[in-house]
């Protein structure tokens, strides 16, 4: 079959679309997602996201990893999914999109997108790191050098060593100042480092004030692929009106046989 397709990225988190509102895409076929997400032999992405029709909501999101497994939230998807419901004329330049985890608010202005993330109930505090779950799960870690640090193999050891076969997302950071960190994330399901995880970004930002670490709720994540900000408001260690923000960018679109 010809399949069309769209490329975007977010902070270099890079995702195919596809329009999926006729239900023509094979959405068990983990090979065919692995295939389209391979960069030697596909199009290449570290993930690959269907738009498709929603009785809630102006859309829904489906979410695989390139490894063509369907996954739980990806934020810097949702923002790219946003920038191509509006170049599909799905919506203008404000949405509530259906998600796995639930409803998400949106608005976008140019490039840039800022989407609402789920509310985090629970921020577990360990010894030497933090997790939390801000649609997908995230192991947070300050380190010491982190532009040295071989956060592919490190990301590895923490992903299987400590959550096993469901495994975790695993972000090292690093503060810069009172409210600004850099951060470099191994991603669960692309079982590598990528350039940014939304949802990693999110985490970071919750359990940096969650762990005392900053006292601000307006935080900036430098990711290895841009910057990105997340806002929120706590309390009683409850966090609520968690945005994202950061630019969505149309790369390009064509067709792939498959
Ligand atoms: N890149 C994403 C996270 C995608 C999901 C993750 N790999 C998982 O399976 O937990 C983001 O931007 O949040």
């Amino acid at each position: 079959m010809q399949l069309q397709f769209y490329k975007y990225q977010g902070t270099g988190n890079d995702f195919v679309l596809i329009d999926n509102r006729q239900q023509l895409f094979p959405k068990n076929n983990t090979k065919l997602v692995a295939f389209l997400c391979d960069r030697k032999f596909g199009i290449g992405a570290d993930g690959l996201i269907l738009l498709e029709n929603d009785e809630l909501s102006d859309f829904k999101m489906v979410y695989y990893n390139s490894d063509g497994n369907e996954s739980t939230m990806c934020g810097n998807g949702g923002r790219c999914i946003v920038a191509f419901a509006k170049k599909l004329g799905v919506i203008e330049n404000d949405t509530t999109f259906n998600a796995v985890d639930g409803l998400h608010k949106a608005t976008i202005t140019h490039d840039l997108v800022t989407l609402q993330m789920i509310d985090v109930d629970e921020v577990k505090e360990k010894e030497k790191y933090v997790f939390l779950d801000t649609g997908s799960p995230h192991h947070v870690q300050i380190v010491k050098d982190l532009a040295k640090l071989d956060v592919a193999k490190e990301g590895a050891k923490l992903r299987y060593g400590i959550y096993g076969k469901e495994g975790s997302n695993i972000n090292f950071v690093s503060p810069v100042d009172s409210n600004t960190f850099q951060i470099r994330t191994y991603e669960r399901g692309v079982e590598d480092e990528t350039l940014s995880c939304g949802t990693g970004v999110t985490a970071v930002a919750l359990a940096m004030h969650k762990a005392k670490v900053t006292e601000q709720n307006h935080i900036h994540i430098n990711t290895e692929g841009g910057k990105l900000q997340v806002t929120f408001f706590e309390n009683e260690g409850k966090y609520t009106d968690v945005y994202l923000i950061g630019a969505a960018n149309f790369v390009f679109k064509g067709e792939i046989s498959c």
